[in-house]
């Protein structure tokens, strides 16, 4: 790093003194907190974008700030790397060490260090792009400058804004950039509506359509979600929509709203009542890159309660329908199938892995976060991943992807143009444009969810039939130090403290059907419970006792 850099360097970094005694940590989803409190974190975030833009050939980074389902006060930063997936994980401890670097000299000199050692050329011909997206946070505008003026103290880097956005439309606008693709807004929407077309031309005309389109009724967050689906609406037939919490009508950014809401709350959003007793209602998160489905059943005392159809659910619909188009391509087929696997965490309901084996599936588990899920999706030739929580996609393999293709043209070339096998391939290469490659997307999401309803003619009530959830409760408990909890690398069993699983294994086995597991969250200050039983009671009551462990281990706070 020459001279000029460092001075460059050195001068923006003033303008952006880091608060005392903020320590931040990338997380499971970036860096989070006071909204107030992060300018600087952002600013060294700018800079770290333009440098991994260098260090890949100067292909498009993206930023962006969001804190998704957090209060609006609250707002983040999150780093999308070439492909339209999260920053290498490799990163994460420079973008540890930057963000609580103390002073402008100590910032600058772990820059020169990683500069080095990552031999990234400052300076050179081609010099960085990173693209900066923000949701509709309040302090999304300033924040976004403190990104730019970091992107711009890297020598000869461009900033580019734009806009506000969902998380997932920033990631597939990177993707695309970097693939060469059109890779506008309007493209989105516009690859959003084509590939939704087409799945609706190929719903089968016979058998059982004398499905009526039934009203969807969206709860926006009061957020970006909503906003972005009331504009993809307009280029949209075969889809009645009525979106409200759009946040244009006062509602507050997640407050009593949104995925992350209802499905851990389990009732209805703002907005949401009686008057919509067995509607199909769709719920965004703050960023829109979760999705849950609900309704409120028509035996419902309370106003309140709702049957939730959480990302489990939803993986079950995805799966059912790819494995149903694969075994008319596998037909004739000399067996040979695509390798298609799922992928849940410890999270997901015991009763939807059992669904999904009993489907014949490859069900495997990763950590919670779904930068884990989607490495081990993308082991598959088409692997399907969901958090429950409603964040998740499919993800088709460059081969398979090329296979599917090939066939198609093939069957055409063949005139089989009209044959049960060109119609299933082409759904799958539909599913592929229309699905979201680089990340879980809610718009993407409803879209897929709607047409295979429409193509399978089944009400949400038929469709929360595949399989009954399994009571669960999960419980948050603050400790003086979450990082006490260790756990093995699916997160089931704690390793620390010393004793602790030994005496949650005996709470379980009290229970019939009885799960729980403890782990660190990274995205709050808590340590997470989670645990499943025959019964709700059983489930809270397992949920409870663990809590009580981990006080009594960890001492509370
Ligand atoms: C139990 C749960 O819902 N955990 C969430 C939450 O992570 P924690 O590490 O559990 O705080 O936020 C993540 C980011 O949004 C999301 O990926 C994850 O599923
Ligand atoms: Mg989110």
């Amino acid at each position: 790093m020459d001279e000029i850099q460092i001075a460059s360097l050195l001068k923006s970094s003033e303008l952006f003194p880091i608060p005392q005694g903020l320590k931040l940590s990338y997380g499971t989803a970036g860096f989070r907190g006071d909204a107030k409190l992060l300018e600087s974190t952002v600013y060294r975030v700018g800079i770290l974008s333009a440098l991994r833009s260098l260090k890949l050939g100067s292909s498009t980074i993206g930023l962006m700030i969001t804190a998704s389902h957090n209060k609006v006060s609250d707002n983040g930063i999150k780093v999308s790397d070439p492909s339209g997936g999260m920053l290498s994980q490799e990163w994460e401890p420079f973008a540890d060490q930057i963000a609580n670097a103390a002073s402008p000299q100590e910032l600058v000199s772990l820059i020169r260090a990683f500069v080095e050692k990552e031999e990234i050329k400052i300076g050179g011909d081609k010099g960085a792009e990173v693209w900066l997206g923000r949701d509709t946070r309040p302090s999304g505008e300033s924040l976004l400058r403190a990104a730019e003026i970091g992107v711009d103290s890297v020598l000869g880097s461009v900033a580019v804004d734009i806009g506000i956005l969902t998380t997932p439309q920033l990631h597939w606008m990177v993707r695309a950039k970097n693939k060469g693709l059109k890779a506008t807004e309007k493209d989105y929407f516009e690859n959003l509506s084509t590939s939704f077309r087409c799945l609706v031309n190929l719903i089968p005309i016979s058998g059982n359509n004398k499905f009526e389109i039934s009203k969807l009724l969206v709860d926006g967050a009061n957020g970006v979600g909503g906003q972005k689906i009331e504009e993809l609406r307009a280029s949209l037939s075969n889809l009645d929509l009525e979106i409200r919490n759009t946040g244009r009508d006062g509602g507050v950014l997640n407050e009593g709203v949104g995925a992350d809401f209802v499905q851990k709350e389990k009732v209805v959003p703002l907005g949401f009542g009686l008057k919509d007793v067995g509607m199909r209602c769709a719920s965004l998160d703050g960023d829109a890159d979760r999705l849950v489905y609900f309704y409120v059943p028509s035996d419902s005392t309370s106003d309140v309660k709702v049957e939730l159809l959480d990302g489990d659910k939803i993986l079950s619909l995805f799966a059912l329908f790819i494995k149903e188009q694969l075994n008319v391509l596998d037909d004739g087929n000399e067996g040979k199938q695509s390798r298609l696997g799922v992928v849940q965490t410890a999270y997901a309901n015991g009763a939807s892995t059992d669904y999904l084996k009993q489907l014949g599936l490859d069900v495997v588990f990763a950590k919670t976060g779904v930068k884990h899920l989607h490495e081990k999706a993308a082991e598959f030739d088409i692997g399907i991943y969901f958090e429950a929580n409603g964040h998740g996609t499919i993800l088709f393999s460059e081969s398979c992807l090329s296979w599917l293709v090939t066939k198609q043209k093939d069957l055409t070339a063949i005139g089989q143009g009209g044959s049960e096998e060109h119609k299933a391939v082409s759904r799958l290469v539909a599913v592929s444009n229309l699905i979201n490659q680089a990340v879980g997307d809610a718009l993407s999401g409803v879209l897929l969810v709607e047409v295979i309803l429409q193509h399978i003619g089944w009400s949400i009530q038929k469709w929360n039939e595949l399989y009954k959830d399994l009571p669960s409760r999960q419980i948050k408990v603050e400790v003086p130090d979450r990082t006490a909890v260790v756990t093995t690398s699916q997160e089931t069993e704690a390793l620390r403290p010393l004793g602790i699983q030994d005496a949650i294994n005996s709470e379980i086995k009290k229970y019939s059907r009885g799960r729980a597991f403890i782990r660190p969250s990274g995205t709050e200050d808590v340590v997470r419970v989670y645990a499943e039983a025959s019964t709700q009671e059983a489930a809270d009551s397992l949920a409870n006792s663990v809590a009580q462990l981990v006080k009594s281990f960890l001492g509370s706070s």
